[in-house]
């Protein structure tokens, strides 16, 4: 179906959000009345902008206030309003929306609704333009679909059809069903829009909060079926006011806007992009640095070992058991010093994979690779995070470890590590990466997560909050079913703290307690845990005897939930990069979320000129 976005979903000037609607490949848009009232542009110069990008200007909005009104005050409207199609007609759209009244001089009559919203439609008849009547949630007299659709039927002017806008039925809890009721030639226009699940005042929700389409929680799939099913053939037109998306950029946000659709579609049976691949596995984490030596340091003392290092270029590959590292030194790089550059997804079909990023719009890189490496297709992640969709080691298909020579001296890949020397990772020695955490752009966490499920895959878990001795922080996981790949996507405290830059590591051990002390006796730098986090620990649980002791001593942190226990403990910050070493028993399925404040309050502690 054609795709429609509303100038007020998206930041800038009018000539701005035109092109980005444009590049994110938009068919049309709604012009909100403002965004042509601050425009330098003449009408005549919208429309030729907008057709020379290749957009239609399917709506313009909103006129308010117009119906069920005394008299004097309708004569008043009337004139306003055939200012306003003659702007319609100079800019070249057909189709005005009237949102149903919420002044104080509406009246409680419907009769007197459909009379003069006759009489509206009467007069844009004459200047070749129809009218929409949308019910808003707060509307005065008029709140719900099916009663504006009841008016506009009473009034039976072939000018006079219903806008639906899936906020406003949705967030009322309205039965979508009913839609079907409506001939499909007299729904004139869809408006769509999700929000998270808030008890606010509506009005407050739909002003500030709406997002797109799989972003919140209302099932805005399920009415656009029946909407189809009702023989609805315009365009499907998002119209999202979101105080978040007015600041960010409008090109990413509209692309964003345009993957909403094409899931929807999807969902709706509408369209068929090629079908989701969910990772199997966390093939590797590339990290880039100016200088190799200091975290080298660190994942030596961490049980990674150095394997193997790429036959081309700058980059070596640490690992212990199926936990991967690879190191880039990258001397340009260096604003960050260290950071987490790429990500490679196992994929059980990595070229499908691709297939769906790319029809999902992300953003695809080009290949950096040697005529002899393997050929591995990447995406940009919303936080320039590149993944990789790739196979280790598998039959038929190319292998990323391939392009690694093996270090002489080093053991071979996945074998069993000697135990108990010094030096040498024993049985505490990373098993395999149990989950990244990435800090996430404070505008782009909603683009963030619905990119994680569709483009990747993944299923998103709940939303928790976290606070920072600085701000709040959100974090919100997603993961594939066995929980073999997980991503916890965090948003800082603001845009220019380093907690809102953050990004982590954890590896997973089955003795978290023999890794700390390695790492310790290799010379690793944990991050400090207060004293007062163990009192409290001893309060809450019961331990063995020595057990919290052990803890305290090493900076592990706990926690517990109804399926098991959580024991880990962080590293120092390396420029972006911290790690943490974790231990999963029972089938603990959380991140620790419990002790978050505490890591957080503990890594400001460490930052210089803090106490
Ligand atoms: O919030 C509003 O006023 C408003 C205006 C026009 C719409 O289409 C709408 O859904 C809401
Ligand atoms: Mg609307």
């Amino acid at each position: 179906m054609r795709t429609s976005i509303a100038t007020v979903s998206l930041s800038g000037s009018l000539t701005e959000k035109l092109t980005a609607a444009s590049s994110a490949g938009f068919d049309g848009v709604e012009i909100f009345e403002n965004d042509l009232l601050a425009s330098p542009l003449t009408p005549e110069e919208i429309r030729a902008r907008a057709a020379d990008l290749g957009l239609t200007i399917d709506l313009y909005q909103p006129m308010r206030d117009i119906e069920a009104v005394p008299p004097q005050e309708f004569e008043r409207n009337l004139r306003r309003a055939e200012h306003k199609f003659r702007l319609m007609n100079r800019l070249g759209t057909d189709t005005v929306l009237v949102c149903s009244s919420v002044s104080p001089l509406a009246a409680d009559d419907d009769a007197l609704a459909a009379e003069q919203l006759h009489r509206l439609a009467a007069l844009a008849q004459e200047h070749g333009v129809r009218v929409a009547y949308e019910a808003l949630a707060w509307g005065r007299h008029v709140s719900t679909y099916d009663h504006a659709w009841r008016i506009v039927e009473a009034a039976g002017h072939p000018a006079l059809g219903t806008c639906l806008d899936s906020f406003h039925i949705l967030a009322r809890g309205s039965d979508p069903k009913g839609i079907e009721d409506i001939p499909g030639e007299k729904i004139f226009f869809l408006q769509l829009a999700d929000a998270p699940l808030m008890a606010m005042d509506v009005l407050q929700w739909s002003r500030h909060y709406r997002c797109f389409p799989g972003q919140g929680g209302l099932d805005v799939t399920g009415l656009v079926r029946h909407v189809i099913n009702a023989g609805y053939t315009g365009p499907l037109s998002l119209e999202v006011f979101n105080d978040v998306f007015r600041q960010a950029d409008a090109g990413p946000t509209a692309v964003d806007a345009q993957r909403s659709l094409v899931l929807l579609q999807e969902a709706a049976g509408i369209a068929a992009p090629p079908a989701s691949v969910e990772p199997t596995g966390v093939a590797f984490a590339e990290l880039t640095t100016p200088d190799a030596g200091a975290v080298s340091d660190l994942l030596g003392a961490l049980g990674l070992r150095r394997t193997a290092r790429h036959r081309s270029k700058p980059v070596e590959l640490w690992q212990a058991g199926a936990a991967r590292v690879l190191v880039t030194t990258d001397p340009v790089r260096h604003r960050d010093g260290l950071a987490l550059a790429a990500l490679g997804l196992e994929s059980p079909d990595p070229a499908a994979a691709a297939a769906r990023a790319e029809s999902l719009l992300a953003p695809v890189l080009p290949r950096r690779r040697a005529p002899e490496d393997a050929p591995l297709d990447a995406v940009a992640a919303p936080d320039g995070v590149e993944i990789f969709f790739c196979a280790t080691d598998r039959e038929g298909l190319p292998n990323w470890r391939e392009d690694f020579a093996p270090l002489p001296e080093a053991p071979l890949p996945d074998a069993p590590l000697p135990a108990g020397r010094c030096g040498e990772p024993g049985p505490a020695a990373p098993l395999r990466i149990d989950h990244l955490a990435l800090t996430q752009p404070w505008h782009q966490f909603d683009e963030a997560a619905l990119f994680h499920r569709t483009v990747l895959g993944l299923r998103p878990q709940e939303s928790v909050d976290v606070a920072d001795p600085y701000g709040l922080l959100r974090s919100r996981a997603v993961t594939n079913g066995d929980g073999s790949v997980r991503i916890a996507l965090g948003i800082g405290a603001g845009p220019a703290d380093d907690a809102g830059r953050a990004q982590h590591i954890a590896l997973a051990t089955d003795d978290v307690v023999a890794a700390a002390r390695a790492f310790r006796k290799a010379g690793g730098r944990a991050l400090p845990v207060p004293p007062n986090y163990y009192d409290d620990l001893a309060a809450r649980f019961e331990f063995a005897p020595g057990e919290a002791e052990t803890y305290r001593e090493l900076g592990i942190l706990y926690d517990r939930d109804e399926h098991g226990v959580f024991r880990h403990f962080y590293t120092e910050t390396v420029g972006r990069v911290f790690f943490e070493l974790v231990q999963r028993d029972g089938g603990y399925r959380g991140y620790g979320a419990q002790n978050a404040p505490v890591r957080l309050a503990a890594q400001h502690a460490l930052r210089p000129g803090r106490r």
